[in-house]
């Protein structure tokens, strides 16, 4: 039977090596113009054939729709593979019963009361971020290379939290080195996904790539084994007192694994990997949307005094954090949060393998093929948005209405993001603290970076921004 996805439009398929000239040798921001000018040329549906994979790349709503609500085609696709050796079978790659157990067990974690207890955390890490800038513009640096600062602020979020681990100054030196080998895995993987020899892992082992992949594998594991390791102890020291209400911040998602181990439910392999997983998807890609974010705002300072009016209204002339309920009362902001994660989601595109038949209109796609859901690219078509490419919050403010499936940038169906309310929350957290402290101003106008294909997306160049204190 033929394979109906041979009929797509796409790049040439050659026999054997498929559609894999069109990609050999492009760098990350080639890789990620390429996938642009294809939706250009062969339109919104397009097929590449790699070997004998067939990988559909969706860009229509309805399409986005059917893929991720699907309730048994919840497989991710093959390059996620590449980031196994470090992620493990965690939440984020692994598929079927394990991964519906997986969910049960760290759904709790994200709900609204104990979202809450992290408040306090989000609002001391806000501040010293604070902190940091104003000393950082006082003593004449006002222009500040964002992301490095924001990703240490995400990290010592998710830590605190999550891990219920605080990052102190002796772990300086582990954080810094976990930070630059969570870079340099993007860099390795995004590499060998367009060099398809090495998509053999023996061959990738020998290759000088590999042995780079496997020394920054040491890092993030053994910074992610350390906080597992601080956390167990304290837990086993506390003994019953741990569950009592008062410790109830304190209960952060590594402690229901912990829990869960007791009861069997997971062993450390499976603990290991969680937490190597949220530490990864709960701090780059916050903080990813956070800097393209800074970067929007520095731009458009009536964005800014909209935020800031607002801040006003709901905390008055008191300098104190706002507590939850009135980060809730903040629509302006959730608007703005919105629009920058339309224009730039942290995970612009993502893929699942076929492992059940199902129609897209007309045409079979099946089992063992893969498709690629273009978040990114999606959201800023122009029938869906008008003047796609503009920072305007009042998309999301007038109530118009639009299709469920034209916003995704936590994905949609039973793989959403487990952390989006968490992501939120921390971004408003931030941000309110920033604008009521300081004014942004682009270091040139209108600057826009290259952007590139990673694990999350980033830019050729650092992002900077102007901080004025106000
Ligand atoms: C602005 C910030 C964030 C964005 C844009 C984002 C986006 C996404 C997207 C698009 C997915 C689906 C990925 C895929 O199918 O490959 C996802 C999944 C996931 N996210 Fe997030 N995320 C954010 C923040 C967070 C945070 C803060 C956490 C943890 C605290 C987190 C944890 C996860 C996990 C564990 C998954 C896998 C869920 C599953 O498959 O069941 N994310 N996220």
């Amino acid at each position: 039977e033929e394979n109906e996805l041979n009929r797509v439009p796409g790049p040439p398929k050659w026999p054997i090596i498929g559609s894999a000239l069109s990609f050999l040798g492009l760098s990350q921001s080639e890789m990620f113009d390429k996938l642009l000018e294809l939706r250009l040329k062969y339109g919104n549906r397009f097929v590449i054939k790699v070997l004998n994979r067939y990988i559909l790349h969706v860009y229509n709503v309805e399409d986005i729709e059917t893929v991720l609500t699907h309730s048994r085609n919840i497989k991710k696709n093959k390059p996620y593979m590449f980031i196994e050796p470090w992620l493990g079978t965690g939440l984020l790659i692994s598929t079927g019963a394990k991964w519906n157990k997986r969910r049960k067990i760290l759904t709790p974690t994200f709900h609204f009361d104990i979202l809450q207890c992290f408040m306090e955390v989000f609002e001391e890490q806000s501040r010293n971020l604070v902190k940091e800038l104003k000393k950082q513009v006082s003593e004449g640096s006002d222009v500040v290379d964002v992301s490095p600062l924001i990703s240490d602020f995400t990290l010592y979020t998710i830590c605190e939290t999550a891990m219920g681990v605080r990052l102190d100054s002796d772990k300086t030196e582990a954080k810094l080195k976990y930070k630059d080998a969570v870079l340099e895995i993007g860099k390795l993987v995004m590499e060998r996904l367009v060099t398809i020899w090495l998509h053999n892992d023996f061959i990738f082992s020998l290759h000088p790539l590999g042995k780079k992949f496997a020394k920054c594998l040491e890092n993030v594991h053994s910074f992610a084994d350390s906080v597992i390791k601080e956390r167990s102890m304290s837990y086993e020291s506390r003994g019953e007192d741990f569950n009592e209400k008062a410790n109830s911040r304190r209960r952060a998602l590594l402690d229901l694994l912990l829990e869960a181990r007791i009861r069997n439910e997971i062993d450390l392999e499976g603990i290991r990997e969680e937490v190597n997983t949220f530490m990864f998807e709960g701090h780059d890609t916050t903080a990813t949307a956070l800097t393209f974010g800074l970067m929007l705002l520095a731009d458009h300072p009536d964005v800014q005094e909209s935020i800031f009016d607002e801040c006003k209204a709901i905390l008055g002339d008191s300098d104190r954090s706002p507590s939850g309920s009135e980060l809730n009362e903040m629509k302006y902001l959730d608007a703005v949060i919105k629009e920058m994660l339309r224009l730039y989601p942290s995970v612009p595109f993502i893929g699942r393998e076929i492992v059940e038949d199902f129609m897209l209109g007309d045409t079979k796609v099946a089992k063992g093929n893969e498709v690629i859901v273009h978040i990114f690219y999606m959201q800023q078509r122009e029938d869906l948005y008008p003047e796609p490419k503009a920072f305007k919050p009042e998309r999301f403010l007038n109530g118009e209405k639009r299709h469920p499936f034209s916003y995704v940038p936590f994905s949609a169906g039973p793989r959403n993001c487990i952390g989006q309310r968490f992501a939120k929350m921390e971004m408003k957290s931030v941000i309110s603290e920033i604008i009521r402290n300081f004014k942004l101003e682009p270091t040139q106008k209108g600057a826009r970076p290259t952007l590139i294909a990673d694990l999350v997306l980033r830019t050729t160049e650092p992002i900077y921004v102007k901080f004025v204190k106000r």
